[in-house]
């Protein structure tokens, strides 16, 4: 959605004017000012008000204001220089005039007043989303510098002491020339062979492989929807991080829509528990549905303790959960296999500001198919823990093997009726039945020692899936819970 522009459009120029000049001079004038002076006045302390604004993204702007800024960004600035023309210009049209002047313009000026008056505080208004693109392109230049990398490669994590301050942003080396790109429509034709391989579908669109003229191989989502194309792009692109998909680029070119994010070779934990993926190490152990939960756990854990600006998912399932499989490498001990995991279906995320009131959303983002948030759904407002709800689905369908929609025999109707995995697996959970639920593909006859790190996320589960969201725990407790799982489990033998 907004893509930089090029590097001529700086801070100044956009503005057209130097606006902390004129905001001295405003306050000089209205000092000065001999009609309407407290309008004047009153002006000039709401221009001071736009100081900590215009300084924002003077430094965000890059080097002293002579970096790229934002489309969105820039459409303010340019805006906002010439609403601080017009200040100046009418107060200082409010010195020197005599009593004649004074009652011919009286009521012009106040309504002139009242009309820069309401387009400063719309800037005002304006303020947090325009601050936090400036600081999200100040993050990513400060990343380029630096390539930061402090992703999480899988694996178990220590579990212990575990430090819950968010820490800075977690990064993957990503070099400039990787940066996401603008693509006409003729690449996209050509990198996806005139869409020749569908790898998947959703709600938004449908889903090609690609590969790039530098060889790159890629995931290019042809969308149905403006709006969810808008908000994909605007969501993706300030994320970096292990377990959130890569965007690479997107076009917007002979009427399409379509998002390029980086190929996860190995599809949706969703077909991998139910699907066409049937022999994979998803399917036949432990430990590598564990390490999978956990990689999405910390993607959400992203997404709301450390994104700038934090994100609501409000689409977490098992077909978002994205999967890069290596499992061809063999060890001493046996066959092995390497995974990476990664968050994708961002069409109905939103950013969310700290401490803000949970948001209104239409219930058809509340979301279905077995993962809605009951309380979202009775609501109609999103917070956080709607998406550990979500998660908590996903938990449930990896410990049963099941889909989060059932199909059960009905009694009373003798007929074959859907039901949500939740209504079905959850008492058996709850009670302490895990085993009557559990998924015997990756361990047929389950010993205790087996179960232990299981009965652990099945307690979670239950505590995701609470009705209230207040009562269901924060992401960092859900990530706590699967490091210890999945250490348990490689402690005793990598099942
Ligand atoms: N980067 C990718 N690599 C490989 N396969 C992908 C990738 N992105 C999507 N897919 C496949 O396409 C399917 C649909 O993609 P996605 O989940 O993004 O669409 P969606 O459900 O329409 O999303 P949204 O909820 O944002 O509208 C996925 O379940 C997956 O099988």
């Amino acid at each position: 959605m907004w893509q930089v522009l090029g590097n001529a459009a700086t801070v100044a120029q956009l503005a057209g004017v130097d606006t902390l000049g004129l905001v001295a001079k405003i306050r000089q004038a209205a000092r000065t000012a001999r009609q309407n002076k407290s309008d004047c006045e009153h002006l000039a302390r709401r221009v001071d008000d736009l100081d900590e604004l215009l300084a924002l993204l003077r430094s965000g702007g890059g080097g002293g204001g002579g970096g790229p800024v934002e489309p969105a960004a820039a459409r303010t600035l340019a805006a906002l220089g010439e609403t601080l023309v017009e200040a100046h210009d009418l107060v200082v049209s409010c010195q020197g005039h005599g009593l004649a002047y004074n009652l011919f313009t009286a009521r012009r000026s106040s309504e002139r007043f009242k009309d820069v008056e309401r387009k400063i505080d719309s800037y005002l208004q304006n303020f947090p989303v325009i601050g936090l693109i400036v600081i999200n392109r100040r993050l990513d230049g400060l990343m380029m510098m630096g390539g930061a990398t402090n992703g999480d490669t899988g694996g178990g994590g220590s579990g212990a002491h575990r430090d819950t301050s968010p820490p800075p942003p977690t990064t993957t080396s990503m070099s400039a020339d990787e940066a996401a790109g603008e693509f006409t429509m003729a690449e996209i034709m050509v990198a996806t062979n005139d869409f020749a391989v569908v790898l998947g579908s959703g709600d938004s669109g449908t889903v090609y492989k690609g590969r790039l003229h530098d060889g790159r191989e890629v995931a290019v989502k042809r969308l149905r929807r403006r709006g969810a194309f808008d908000t994909e792009l605007a969501i993706l692109s300030p994320l970096r991080h292990d377990h959130i998909v890569q965007l690479v680029g997107h076009c917007a070119d002979a009427g399409e829509r379509i998002v390029v994010t980086q190929l996860m070779t190995n599809g949706s934990l969703h077909d991998h528990l139910h699907g066409r993926r049937r022999s994979s190490p998803v399917t036949s152990s432990w430990k590598a549905r564990v390490h999978v939960l956990l990689g999405a756990a910390r993607g959400v854990e992203h997404l709301h303790r450390r994104a700038m600006p934090l994100v609501i998912h409000a689409g977490v399932t098992s077909s978002h959960i994205l999967l890069d499989l290596d499992a061809t490498a063999t060890t001493a001990a046996g066959a092995s296999w390497t995974a990476a995991t990664r968050l994708t279906g961002f069409g109905a995320s939103m950013w969310r500001a700290a401490g803000v009131e949970p948001q209104p959303v239409s219930t058809a983002i509340a979301g279905g198919g077995g993962y809605a948030d009951p309380e979202l759904v009775s609501t109609g407002r999103i917070k956080p823990p709607s998406d550990v709800y979500s998660l908590g689905v996903v938990m449930l369908e990896t410990l049963t093997g099941k889909p989060a929609m059932v199909t059960v025999w009905d009694e009373r109707s003798s007929r074959t009726a859907a039901m949500a995995l939740v209504s079905y697996a959850l008492p058996s959970v709850r009670d302490g039945r895990l085993v009557d639920v559990l998924d015997r593909r990756p361990v047929a006859s389950p010993a205790a020692w087996q179960l232990e790190p299981l009965e652990m996320v099945a307690a979670m589960v239950a505590r995701c899936l609470c009705l209230h969201g207040d009562n269901r725990p924060g992401i960092s407790e859900v990530v706590v819970n699967l490091e210890r799982a999945l250490q348990l489990i490689c402690t005793r033998g990598n099942f």
